[in-house]
């Protein structure tokens, strides 16, 4: 068993596997303790016709992280954020990450900036500025798809050397390492992942080609985000051993289990 104990900040559907859903039982299969908050409530992911539900604010989350805090729960060795609802809500995400760095310098911050997919938002976009400026500079992980790292950067990645540069970008904005989780290069059955991490002032990057299933599926990179959490803390120095772990092992048996 390990001593990791994760805060993990997502979204909560009532139907199906995304956000915290995703994540809370394979984390805990892996030996991580799991605290979840959940950034939304909804019927089913916003994939779907419609969907129902609530979206808490800042003020919500400032309430159940006192309450943390009050009974010196707010004890972590990683914070995972994924979905948020709402500006504010994202805002206050901040103040929850600065109290827990100032409580465990060591605190590890994976950060999933979840906004979209395949050249569309699904969340506001008075998020993205948000992301930009405020949340990956406190990031030691981020885990863009390939719309958002191109959101983040302002670089559109149509090769290695264009995703290379995205990562560079979101590197100078403070995230110390970048996985994008999936690219599509124009190779009809290929999704490409990068990962770049930047330490003492070296850079190593990694490139990984997957197969594709000729389908759609959300939730992957929320599972996709847990495991480079779990991968990472056991190979801190192997971004290539962590992001194949994912890709080869969990992605196949995952989706494979989603299509049978
Ligand atoms: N169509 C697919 N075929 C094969 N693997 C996939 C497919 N969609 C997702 N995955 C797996 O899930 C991971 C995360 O999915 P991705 O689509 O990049 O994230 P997001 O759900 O955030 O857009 C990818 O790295 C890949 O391993
Ligand atoms: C409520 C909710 N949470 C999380 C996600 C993220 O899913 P993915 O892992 O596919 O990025 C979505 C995407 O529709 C969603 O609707």
């Amino acid at each position: 068993m390990s001593n990791c104990r994760v805060l993990s900040i997502q979204s909560h559907v009532v139907s199906g596997y995304v956000g915290n859903k995703s994540v809370t039982f394979p984390l805990q299969l892996l030996g991580f303790e799991v605290d979840a908050i959940n950034s939304v409530q909804f019927s089913n992911h916003t994939g779907y016709p419609c969907f129902k539900g609530q979206v808490l604010e800042a003020a919500q989350l400032g309430e159940l992280y006192e309450g943390l805090k009050a009974n010196d729960l707010n004890n972590y060795t990683h914070l995972l954020t994924g979905y948020i609802g709402c500006e504010s809500f994202l805002r206050k995400v901040k103040d929850v990450i600065l109290d827990l760095k100032k409580k465990n310098p060591n605190l590890v911050y994976v950060c999933d900036p979840v906004m979209g997919d395949n050249g569309e938002m699904y969340v506001a976009k008075e998020l993205l500025p948000i992301y930009q400026q405020e949340i990956i500079p406190l990031a030691d992980v981020i885990t863009p798809n390939q719309f958002e790292a191109e959101m983040l950067s302002g670089v559109t990645i149509d090769s290695a050397e264009t995703a290379k540069e995205a990562m560079e970008t979101l590197h100078k904005m403070g995230a110390k390492t970048v996985i994008v989780s999936s690219s599509d290069l124009g190779e009809p059955d290929i999704l490409v992942g990068f990962g770049s991490s930047v330490a003492n002032g070296n850079t190593s990057a990694i490139k990984v080609e997957m197969t594709r299933i000729p389908m759609y599926f959300t939730g992957s990179g929320d599972l996709f985000t847990a495991m480079i959490l779990v991968w990472l803390h056991r190979h801190p120095d192997n971004l290539q051993v962590s992001v194949q772990y994912y890709t080869s092992f969990y992605s196949l048996q995952h989706l494979l289990h989603l299509v049978c």
